[in-house]
């Protein structure tokens, strides 16, 4: 059995202070076939004419480029949602609406003024000027005054019909919170809906009362909001712009004045298949936002499907916002706003956004940005946090709380009592919390016995001495990562090359010279870049690729990779170089599907969920904020899919030995943020 294993520390032995094992993933599929996989052993076509595709980014338009495709809506006036395109400032209710509305046999309505106006739609007062009929009489939608929802047929969600919000009104009408909807249709250009007339937002009274609200009011909103998220939830759904202007109460000088309304269901989702009762499937897709920048949840600015979790949290924003006036991301500006908002989230602790709030706001937030994926929110937990503020008596609250009422009595009754402090729960990983840090992450797959041997704290004057020996005992360079500047280098004998040339070069990346090695036949196998911004590029041969391309951008560059997936291309190598990104992506990569887990902190939760749908990290980098791995499927079935990933404070020289013991080889490694 080869056994050359030696750690190749030259500089200064630094000590382990922090492992994180994240999984030890055991699929060893026993009774199959034991055969390796040979991935750098299928053969080439003999020639590929139009292999050197561009090498794209070192230029500065590129910067920038993933955060201008995100469409954010955020204003400091309150916050428009993203993907619903604000036509032109004025077209309220303008001439182009029509003076009269009647939708199939329902009474005529009078546009009379302007209630609102969204990113789509434009809400008018409408006035009953004819009879009902008796069928609608009896069903009680007679009402003078209604609230009438123009969307016109141009605008960017009804191009496939009428808006996507009409779908969720048929399941959520006149449920607790909602209002009705009497009837839609369209009229002329417009889809319109009639549905019940609400009063003002929360972000009106906020406004109109010197950007304050009390406690109390907060708490009792806390309250409402909570029990009117569960009925949503129990339904199936995630209103996915949960924010002060999509709060209404109920018109003034009614007997709903002080009732609570979530509108604007246009990005409400499914959480939950209505036919199966399964959850969605978890994904995250980097270029895609959905909801209001301000509010939005850390989750929905990564593009991950929403699920219960976000309105909770998109919730949480909204009560410091309307307690303490302001969200400490707020007037953050720029192409990369978004970019900017999230990390400073991330970087936000709840206590200290809640500074100067009563606790029940913070434990609160505490609770909901640590909730899973999947998992499903203990409401009237949350319910029950604020009720020491609001006081025994819901007769005197500055806001009708008849559905948190009826939940806390519906979940008491059905667990004889409840849990107020989380008593009878597990003890759980908390997903945010943490302290960020900066660690090595370190990812080993399992493989038939081989040589492998490590380098780290490698300064440019020794690498050449490193690789000629390695090469001298048939090793090849498998992974290059660095970290202080100087570099950790990995060789193996199990990479199937079978030549390699590399470069140490000032810039990040040395086009001239990748494009001379592409002329060779050699192909990208491993990068790695230093904050100076000097690049360590590994080309060879014998890999199974035909075609090569790589970006290089300031932000990481997911729109680019997806375009290259739909052209065939796979990531096969990153790097980063301080915060920039250079990724490479490969023809004939071996693999049958790729996702990207991007986050702020090492994504264990998503690495999870991948992992349980068939996916393995095939490449990692970090920036000093950022990680991203890239998670594969190969396209012939492994022996043996084991895959442990660690998280450690220095160069992981002992946890390695303990793995190649279990034939666990290092096959991936870079450095940047985790949490601890
Ligand atoms: N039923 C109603 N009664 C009274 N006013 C309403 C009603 N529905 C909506 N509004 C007002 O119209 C505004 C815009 O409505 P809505 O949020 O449904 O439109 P949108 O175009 O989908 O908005 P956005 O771009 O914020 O998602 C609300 O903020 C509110 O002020």
């Amino acid at each position: 059995m080869p056994e050359l294993r030696e750690g190749g520390c030259r500089g200064r032995a630094l000590k382990d202070q922090v492992v994180w094992v994240d999984r030890v993933a055991t699929w060893r599929r026993d009774g199959r076939s034991r055969q390796a996989v040979q991935e750098n052993g299928v053969k080439r076509p003999a020639l590929v004419l139009n292999r050197f595709l561009e090498c794209v980014g070192e230029t500065e338009g590129l910067i920038g480029e993933e955060a201008g495709e995100r469409r954010m809506g955020d204003n400091d006036s309150g916050g428009r949602s993203a993907n619903k395109l604000p036509r032109g400032e004025d077209e309220g209710c303008t001439p182009s609406l029509p003076e009269k509305v009647q939708i199939g046999n329902s009474p005529v309505y009078k546009i009379e003024r302007k209630l609102g106006k969204g990113g789509f739609g434009q809400v008018c007062l409408g006035r009953r000027i004819s009879a009902t009929n008796a069928k609608d009489r009896i069903s009680g939608i007679s009402a003078v005054e209604v609230a009438l929802k123009f969307e016109h047929r141009n605008s960017k969600g009804c191009h496939h019909g009428p808006p996507s919000e009409w779908q969720v009104y048929n399941t959520l009408s006149g449920i607790h919170g909602v209002p009705r909807v009497h009837y839609k249709g369209r009229q002329g250009d417009y889809y319109v809906m009639v549905m019940d007339m609400l009063g003002p937002s929360l972000w009106d009274i906020w406004n109109n009362n010197s950007h304050t609200m009390s406690t109390d009011m907060v708490a009792c909103i806390a309250i409402e909001a909570i029990s009117i998220l569960e009925n949503m939830h129990s339904k199936g759904y995630v209103h996915g712009d949960v924010k002060p202007e999509n709060f209404l109460l109920g018109p003034p000088g009614t007997h709903d004045e002080k009732r609570l309304f979530l509108v604007d269901l246009g990005l409400a989702t499914k959480w939950k298949d209505a036919s199966t009762g399964q959850h969605v499937v978890y994904d995250q897709r980097p270029d895609i936002f959905r909801g209001t920048v301000r509010y939005a949840s850390v989750h929905a600015h990564l593009g991950r499907i929403g699920s219960r979790r976000d309105d909770l949290e998109s919730l949480a924003y909204t009560l410091v916002f309307l307690l303490r006036g302001r969200l400490p991301w707020q007037g953050l500006q720029g192409e990369n706003k978004g970019f900017l908002v999230c990390k400073k989230k991330m970087a936000t602790a709840p206590i200290a956004l809640c500074y100067f709030c009563p606790l029940p706001f913070r434990l609160f937030l505490e609770y909901v940005v640590n909730l899973k994926f999947d998992e499903e929110p203990n409401y009237a937990k949350y319910i029950s946090l604020f009720d020491g503020i609001v006081g025994p008596n819901p007769e005197i609250r500055p806001l009708n709380t008849d559905g948190a009422q009826k939940l806390i009595y519906q979940v008491g009754q059905k667990r004889g009592r409840l849990s107020m402090e989380g008593e009878d729960e597990q003890p759980k990983k908390r997903v945010r919390m943490g302290t960020p840090a900066t660690q090595w992450i370190s990812v080993y797959n399992a493989r038939r016995p081989m040589k492998q041997r490590y380098h780290y704290n490698v300064t440019d004057l020794r690498i050449a001495q490193h690789i000629e020996k390695g090469n001298e005992d048939g090793l090849f360079i498998s992974c290059v990562s660095s970290s202080s500047n100087l570099w950790a280098l990995i060789m193996d004998a199990g990479t199937g090359f079978t030549s390699q040339v590399y470069e140490l070069s000032q810039s990040f990346l040395h086009k001239e010279w990748i494009l001379e090695q592409w002329e060779k036949n050699y192909y990208i196998s491993a990068l790695a870049g230093t904050n100076n911004c000097s690049s360590f590029v590994v080309m060879s041969k014998g890999t199974q690729y035909t075609q090569q391309s790589y970006k290089v951008s300031d932000s990481f560059p997911f729109k680019w990779i997806t375009k290259k997936w739909r052209e065939g291309f796979y990531v096969t190598s990153m790097a980063t170089a301080g915060a920039r990104w250079a990724v490479v992506m490969s023809r004939t990569a071996g693999f049958s599907n790729q996702v990207v887990e991007l986050d702020f902190l090492y994504p264990s939760e998503g690495i999870h969920w991948r992992w349980d749908s068939g996916h393995r990290i095939t490449a990692t980098a970090a920036t000093p904020d950022q990680a991203a791995i890239v998670l594969s499927v190969p396209r012939r079935n492994l022996a043996d899919e084991t895959q442990e990933t660690l998280r450690t404070s220095a160069f992981p020289t002992q946890h390695v030995k303990e793995k190649w013991a279990k034939n666990l080889y290092m096959s991936s490694v870079c450095y940047g943020r985790t949490v601890s």
